[in-house]
């Protein structure tokens, strides 16, 4: 039997509470309104997961640090985020605090309320260290979540956090009641903005072809139980985004993950069309229809992938 800790009592962090228990692994799911104290949880657990927002990373890290946490315990992140202020991935900032722990990232098309409802679905543990990413799919696999392993933690990771920004523009897409045609050429063109993006930042290209990139992105942007998807319904509906943030009571990383994708491109020069496109309407600079203008006018060119 294992001992798994999950940190933060969210929607995906009681997903993955639930999801651990069904071997009879012992979990702990801790939160900062716990009763409970957090080095109680942390001591001799095996696995530690941290399933907070990426606006809690930091000071989840700091409280750890805080504490005296094994090098023999496993980090695995979820979070699908980007830091603001340095444009770091969350395994990034795990690593540099806990440079002697091995940090698994678990990524891929894994809607929290139909994983909850117990509807099958298959993920990725990522790691530099294969053995921790395979403890981590032994603990998590089980009849209605098939777990695969690889080594591209960074990629397995950015699939997951880049797609984020698509599933906006596929709200707007459906808003906008686009069509069939407009969504698939949209998720096409945004599979290689994510492999150029992830590729200048050190990722696989291949693993964008896998379950943590294309597979995400396609459910993330199909479904209205994404809520980055319902973001973007709601600007092509003509809602302000502090009317549908407020709506949403949740996180939508691809708010922020947008704002730091342009921060990043911009100072290293990487074409995102569509995620500047996003950009420009989370920020109020155009309208949802401006947007697709934009798009369909740029300067026409060989369809490179
Ligand atoms: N929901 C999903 O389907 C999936 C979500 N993810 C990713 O998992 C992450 C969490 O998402 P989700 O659970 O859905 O989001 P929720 O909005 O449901 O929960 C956010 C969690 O982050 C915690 N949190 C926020 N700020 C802080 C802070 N400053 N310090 C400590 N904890 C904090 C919250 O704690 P508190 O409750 O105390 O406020 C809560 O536990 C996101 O990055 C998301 O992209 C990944 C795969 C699937
Ligand atoms: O990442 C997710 C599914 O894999 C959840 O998507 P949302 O954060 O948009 O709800």
């Amino acid at each position: 039997m294992q001992s798994l800790t999950i940190l933060g009592g969210g929607a995906w962090g009681s997903a993955l509470a639930n999801l651990g228990g069904k071997k009879g692994d012992r979990v702990n799911l801790w939160s900062r309104s716990s009763s409970f104290n957090l080095e109680s949880v942390i001591t001799g657990a095996d696995v530690v997961v941290s399933a907070v927002s990426m606006k809690g990373v930091g000071a989840t890290v700091d409280r750890l640090l805080a504490l005296e946490l094994s090098p023999d315990t496993i980090i695995v992140t979820v979070t699908k985020g980007l830091d603001p202020a340095s444009t770091r991935t969350p395994s990034q900032i795990w690593q540099n605090a806990f440079p002697n722990n091995s940090i698994v990232v678990l990524s891929g098309p894994n809607l929290s309320e139909e994983i909850q409802q117990g509807l099958p679905a298959a993920t990725v543990a990522a790691s530099l260290d294969l053995a921790a990413a395979k403890q981590v799919q032994n603990i998590y696999s089980s009849d209605i979540f098939r777990v695969y392993v690889n080594e591209d933690p960074l990629g397995t990771e950015l699939g997951g956090t880049l797609k984020n920004v698509f599933a906006i523009a596929a709200g707007v897409c459906d808003g906008l009641q686009l069509g069939t045609n407009a969504k698939s050429a949209l998720l096409t063109r945004a599979l290689p903005e994510m492999i150029r993006v992830g590729v200048r930042l050190g990722a696989r290209a291949e693993t964008f072809y896998g379950l943590s990139g294309l597979g995400d992105l396609l459910a993330t942007c199909n479904s209205p139980l994404s809520r980055n998807y319902r973001v973007g319904f709601g600007l092509a509906e003509g809602k302000s985004l502090e009317q549908i943030l407020h709506e949403l009571q949740s996180t939508a990383e691809g708010v922020n993950t947008t704002n730091v994708l342009i921060d990043l491109a911009d100072r290293r020069e990487i074409e995102i069309p569509v995620s500047r496109q996003v950009y420009r309407l989370l920020n109020g600079e155009i309208t949802a229809e401006q947007a697709v203008l934009s798009l369909m006018e740029r300067t026409l060119k060989p369809e490179i992938l």
